[in-house]
């Protein structure tokens, strides 16, 4: 049977990338996509912006919508201090099996919970379920339309706290203008843009930094 993009990328990985080594597993990725074959991961010009958001933060708990094959998980994970934890919701049993073993072989299995579901479900639960009180940092790069819904579900389920940051990918492509509009116009919400680009691209992209005011 063909193999998909996420599986021939994961094959990179193992052949490529040092078990154990977040860095390396990235920076394969990074070359794969370069080289071979795009896929929509943040890339590594967004990446550095989202390393300097999480290193500044210092966070100990992190939600992730939209793992796919988990190269922004690895990413924030390698960053995260020892007790700290990273939840990613991917509601694609394929993506999240690949995700899974992309995160093992970064060796970060153990500051990672995949939870393989859709974030409308799991957001409702995430305390009852998880322990969780509030998230200190929330990486939204799921589907486009459903930043804004799920940012408001988050508020409704007392997620988020004074100082909680959304970090949200791909607000100018492909794009989430009902998601800017909220978050620049909320008096609840301090947000910042950086401008870079699409990954593995040179078309003009850029997260959004938005601190929650409570
Ligand atoms: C009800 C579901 C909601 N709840 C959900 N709950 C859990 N998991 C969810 C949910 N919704 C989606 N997911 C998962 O997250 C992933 C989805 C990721 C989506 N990302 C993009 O579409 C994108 C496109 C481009 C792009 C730019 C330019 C181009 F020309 C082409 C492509 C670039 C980028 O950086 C991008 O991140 C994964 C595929 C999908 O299974
Ligand atoms: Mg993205």
């Amino acid at each position: 049977t063909q193999s998909t993009r996420p599986q021939r990328l994961l094959g990179a990985v193992q052949q490529n990338a040092t078990r154990g080594d977040p860095r390396s597993v990235v920076k394969t990725i990074d070359q794969f996509c370069k080289h071979k074959e795009w896929a929509m991961n943040v890339g590594d010009e967004k990446g550095c912006i989202l390393d300097s958001v999480v290193s500044e933060l210092n966070p100990a708990t992190v939600l992730e919508l939209g793992t796919y094959c988990g190269y922004s998980t690895v990413r924030i994970a390698s960053l995260l201090p020892p007790h700290a934890r990273l939840i990613t919701l991917e509601f694609n049993p394929h993506f999240a099996a690949v995700a899974r073993q992309i995160i093992a072989w970064a060796g970060l299995q153990d500051k990672v919970l995949l939870v393989e579901g859709a974030s409308g479900d799991w957001i409702p639960k995430m305390k009852e379920q998880f322990g969780v009180k509030t998230f200190d940092l929330v990486f939204l790069d799921h589907w486009k339309d459903r930043y804004l819904p799920d940012t408001k579900l988050m508020e409704e389920c007392g997620l988020l706290r004074k100082g909680s940051v959304l970090l949200a990918d791909n607000v100018v492509c492909p794009g989430t203008p009902d998601y800017l509009q909220y978050v620049r116009n909320s008096p609840r919400y301090n947000s910042q843009y950086f401008r870079s680009h699409l990954e593995y691209t040179k078309a003009e992209d850029g997260l959004e930094k938005s601190v929650f005011l409570g």
